[in-house]
């Protein structure tokens, strides 16, 4: 893939469909990939999968899905049917219930189309390793979690995970290169990290550490200028390369 925006999923983390249009109207044509978390879903509904589809992008469906291996197949069911080209489920949920998962992906996927990237997710990128052992009693080392629920997410037959940059090389090692990496967590040079703990440039993320697709949202979207943030990230990575 020689196109970096082919890699980028903007983050649409907005209370409203207008505030999402109006923004990606800004950055007409250069967006390829936009991904719809549980804020613009759950103040949009579905629908917005199917509009943003037909406006040509390419949707990620984030609602980190986490329940009984049932609940967590009817969910993925329900969603497959919108049309998403990538979904998510919480890796900590397990193989049975990432298993079940992919399966109601198979079911919901409509006849003819083809079935949506699902995608385990491991660690938070706004989860040090101090708070997953103190908080989530999770002793250890943080990168060791990450890799070990990268190999259960595999075993479940997803196709990747969501994990920070950083992580990427362990991930590719643990699970193979063919593995999807989809990397939040990133802040361009000189940007305010905010919530995230474990973050690295675009730069870094895209053209070091290899990740398959970044995921970047307020250091784009939060910009008084969303289009002149955008084009200063493709031209460092253009002058990255
Ligand atoms: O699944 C995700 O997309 C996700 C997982 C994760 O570990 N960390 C993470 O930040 N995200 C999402 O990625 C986006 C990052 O947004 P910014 O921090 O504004 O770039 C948000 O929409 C988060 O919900």
């Amino acid at each position: 893939m020689t196109d970096f925006r082919e890699r980028i999923i903007l983050a649409l983390d907005f209370g409203s469909p207008e505030e999402a249009y109006a923004c990606l109207d800004r950055l007409t044509g250069d967006v390829k990939y936009v991904k719809v978390g549980m804020e613009l879903f759950y103040a949009a509904g579905p629908a917005i999968v199917s509009t943003l589809k037909e406006r040509g992008f390419k949707v990620f469906v984030d609602l980190k899905i986490h329940d009984i291996p049932n609940t967590a197949q009817g969910a993925m069911r329900s969603l497959a049917r919108l049309g998403a080209d990538m979904m998510n489920v919480h890796a900590a949920g397990g193989v049975k219930m990432m298993a079940a998962a992919r399966e109601g992906v198979e079911q919901g996927t409509p006849a003819g189309s083809p079935r949506p990237l699902l995608i385990g997710v491991t660690m938070l990128t706004s989860t040090s390793e101090d708070v997953m052992n103190s908080q989530l009693l999770i002793p250890g080392k943080l990168e060791d979690t990450v890799a070990g629920y990268a190999a259960f997410t595999k075993e479940a037959g997803l196709d990747g995970v969501v994990a920070s940059p950083l992580e990427v090389p362990l991930i590719k090692e643990t699970c193979g290169t063919s593995f999807v990496t989809v990397t939040p967590g990133i802040r361009p040079a000189g940007s305010a990290k905010g919530d995230q703990t474990r973050v690295t440039t675009p730069e870094e993320a895209l053209l070091t550490l290899n990740s398959d697709y970044i995921v970047i949202g307020r250091a784009i979207t939060g910009a008084v200028d969303p289009r002149a943030a955008w084009n200063d990230m493709i031209d460092s990575l253009k002058a990255s390369r």
